[in-house]
């Protein structure tokens, strides 16, 4: 088995009486695109912070392929990193921030890197003070994709960025991926994680509430069900997880929780015509979780 791009024990950290991160076990696997997800508060620029070495644990330790996160000059040979706020130096242009970066980070395939800036159609002539918000994310972006750094750790990385830059982003990261790199992005864009992520972890109030592929989740959570029919309609109101979302002239719409079998049967007695399964987006099980009532 290689190495964990990263690997938490016990990861903890608490500012006075607030306890930010609490007990974080989690593992992620070299080579996979991890999304990282939870409300505003839950822990998740914390985390970030502590795998970089920027903040020091209360308790735990961290370790990024098996290097502590501490020893911040040996983990950072091994990662690059996007902020979620990007600063620049004001009066250098895009070609003279990318060659700075390439020069302080963990080695940079300059071909791939001149492919990137045509992509995300980064004008490099400019001065970095010129650049919109999402065009300083495309510098530190581009930056840190053209390094072969063996884990990129991504803090809502295309909050800045235009629907069509967001499909390069994707794009970049499955690059990313099928190069070998692993991928740690932290986003609230859910239809972006759904789409390039292996596995997502769902944080809470500092503490992990779940870590699991999108279909692992998907058949946690409720999926819509539509059946038309003619004839009586089919009896499903003593079926484990049902709840009923609208009923017409033959036709039914419930929503489901747990396994389908008992629906199925209670499907099959009646003279069914059609039958439509949704199941959830991610966007649908984020707020399941964080559903409004607890908060
Ligand atoms: N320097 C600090 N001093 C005091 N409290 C802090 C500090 N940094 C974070 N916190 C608190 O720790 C908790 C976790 O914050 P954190 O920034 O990690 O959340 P987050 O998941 O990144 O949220 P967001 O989605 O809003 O960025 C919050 O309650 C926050 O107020």
């Amino acid at each position: 088995m290689p190495a964990p791009a990263i690997r938490t024990e016990n990861l903890s950290k608490s500012y006075g009486s607030v306890q930010a991160l609490d007990g974080l076990e989690l593992t992620v696997h070299a080579g996979e695109v991890f999304g990282f997800l939870g409300p505003n508060g839950a822990g998740k620029s914390t985390t970030i912070r502590l795998l970089l070495g920027l903040a020091r644990p209360t308790a735990g330790r961290a370790w990024i392929f098996e290097v502590d996160a501490g020893d911040v000059a040996a983990a950072h040979r091994l990662l690059a990193y996007v902020p979620a706020d990007v600063a620049l130096w004001p009066q250098l242009t895009g070609a003279e921030l990318l060659e700075l970066l390439a020069a302080t980070g963990p080695g940079t395939d300059s071909a791939y890197r001149a492919e990137l800036v045509a992509r995300f159609e980064l004008d490099l002539s400019r001065p970095a003070r010129t650049y919109s918000t999402g065009n300083r994310q495309k510098v530190a972006l581009v930056a840190a994709f053209a390094t072969r750094a063996p884990l990129l750790v991504l803090d809502e990385p295309t909050s800045g960025l235009d629907p069509l830059m967001e499909l390069q982003f994707r794009r970049t990261v499955a690059e990313a991926r099928d190069n070998g790199q692993t991928v740690f992005l932290c986003s609230h864009q859910l239809a972006e994680v759904e789409a390039v992520c292996d596995r997502v972890a769902i944080l809470r109030a500092g503490r992990l509430v779940d870590v699991a592929t999108v279909p692992e989740l998907r058949r946690l959570h409720r999926s819509e069900v539509t059946a038309e029919f003619t004839g009586p309609a089919p009896e499903l109101t003593d079926v484990a997880g049902f709840e009923l979302l609208g009923r017409a002239d033959g036709m039914l719409r419930f929503s489901l929780a747990g396994p389908p079998a008992a629906a199925l049967r209670a499907l099959a007695a009646a003279d069914i015509t059609a039958l439509t399964v949704r199941e959830p987006s991610l966007e649908e099980i984020f707020l399941d979780y964080y559903g409004q009532a607890d908060r």
